[in-house]
């Protein structure tokens, strides 16, 4: 496909999404399937500009005269190109020349609005390209530079891997990955980065050797400092009570030597279902995963012999996900006010259900990967209102568990009493907030 069908394209995906508001990776898929001639590089070409156009969707809205809700795909699109992309005006009105497959040419207006494109006047939503409901919440945590921390939050993320020591070291894992330069990671001692292709595309890393024997995981690195910050205590009993697909728990596991008793638990075995495999692959073997059984009122509680007996129990709460903007870029105009308080009321009934297994001196880590104070700091401080055996450590003393590194990471991040805030434009992570908590002895 020549650029400019590969633009046809986009417009008529960016088309069925917002006309159907589905996820767009459903939509692209399916355009792949009736799409048979377009080849791998087509297809991945179109994905990234389809969610460059996400991400940017505000911005290029504005700069075309157009409005988020009411634009039109071609509007997006182009506007995407000059803003995402740095195309000038001429060359987008040059794959626009109306000829088979291409999109029709511009219009005096819209060459007019792209050799413009300037976002100087346009409010605090749009340029940092967030939906305006979520303007008052944003400015709540970030005031002025809300705009600011949105546009790196409208950015494409990296692909991150965590070395799993379990396996090797990190310079085995750099000299396995040479061909792909791997960078170390600003925070994070197991970060490697590893750059994307001129069109977002990430190389094919689970394809790997030392992804295939467990050397490393995908895992963005504000997610890997999450479960350093909890500090995992070697030789310890730790339950990890929103475990998922497992992330957090293999580095836990690694974290740990893989020594002590770490158990991982998620309420839903769907998602818990990968963590088997992952387990295998990583060479962990101090983790027991509990499955939940039942269903309502007749759940097991299949956690009942860990109650009083944790040293740490960690919650990776579920969440609005704010924070991992950049990889979910459709899920930030999908969110809606009631998405919020249903995610606030899960995260205040999870933590109050972790207390029963933290040990008299043991501790409560929690995390989200949202950037709302009412999913962090406003959740904490309703807990700890609530249960008043439990107090902060301080962040000043969690960062520790990061050595000479947790210095400079409490000065980017945004710290507050309640705990640290990592953010695309602070720590160039995803979006985390860590809150850890200690229960009275
Ligand atoms: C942010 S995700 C966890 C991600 C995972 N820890 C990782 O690092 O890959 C939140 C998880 O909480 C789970 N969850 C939701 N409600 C729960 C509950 N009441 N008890 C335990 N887990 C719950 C969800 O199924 C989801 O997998």
């Amino acid at each position: 496909m020549t650029p400019a069908a590969r633009l046809s394209a986009a417009i008529e995906v960016i088309g069925t999404l917002l006309s159907e508001r589905r996820p767009a990776a459903d939509v692209l898929k399916e355009w792949g399937r009736s799409h048979r001639f377009a080849g791998s590089g087509d297809r991945a070409a179109l994905s990234s500009l389809v969610y460059d156009a996400l991400r940017r969707r505000a911005s290029a809205a504005y700069v075309m005269g157009e409005a988020v809700g009411a634009e039109t795909p071609r509007a997006l699109l182009l506007g995407t190109l000059r803003l995402a992309r740095g195309v000038d005006a001429e060359a987008i009105a040059a794959l626009c020349d109306g000829s088979r497959f291409a999109p029709a040419p511009l219009t005096d207006d819209e060459r007019a609005r792209l050799a413009d494109a300037s976002l100087d006047a346009a409010p605090a939503a749009v340029r940092g390209d967030y939906p305006e409901w979520l303007d008052a919440p944003l400015a709540a945590v970030f005031g002025e530079a809300r705009a600011e921390e949105g546009a790196a939050l409208a950015e494409r993320a990296p692909l991150d891997l965590r070395v799993n020591s379990l396996k090797g070291a990190i310079e085995k894992a750099r000299q396995q990955l040479d061909h792909l330069s791997p960078t170390p990671g600003n925070w994070s001692p197991l970060a490697l980065r590893i750059a994307l292709e001129a069109d977002g595309k990430a190389p094919p890393l689970t394809a790997e050797p030392a992804y295939l024997k467990g050397l490393v995981e995908i895992q963005d690195e504000g997610s890997q400092i999450a479960a350093i910050l909890a500090a995992p205590p070697r030789g310890g009993q730790v339950l990890d009570l929103c475990a998922g697909g497992g992330g957090k728990t293999l580095e836990l596991a690694a974290l740990m030597d893989n020594a002590g008793q770490l158990y991982a638990y998620d309420d839903d075995l769907r998602r818990l279902a990968p963590i088997h495999e992952r387990l295998q692959r990583a060479g962990v073997h101090n983790v027991q995963v509990r499955s939940p059984k039942g269903r309502g009122t007749e759940r097991a509680d299949v956690l009942a012999d860990l109650e009083g007996r944790m040293d740490l129990v960690l919650v990776d709460a579920p969440c609005t996900g704010t924070g991992t903007w950049r990889r979910n870029p459709d899920a930030k105009w999908r969110m809606r006010p009631g998405a919020l308080a249903e995610r606030m009321k899960d995260q205040a009934e999870i933590l109050d259900a972790a207390v029963r297994f933290v040990k008299p001196g043991g501790r409560l880590a929690y995390v989200t990967c949202s950037l709302l104070d009412e999913e962090n700091v406003g959740q904490v401080r309703a807990f700890l209102d609530r249960h008043g055996e439990f107090r902060i450590v301080p962040p000043a003393e969690t960062a520790l568990a990061l050595g000479e590194r947790g210095i400079a990471l409490r000065e980017a991040a945004l710290e507050r009493p309640e705990g640290l805030l990592l953010t695309p434009r602070r720590t160039n992570t995803d979006g985390f907030f860590v809150s850890v908590m200690v229960r009275g002895a």
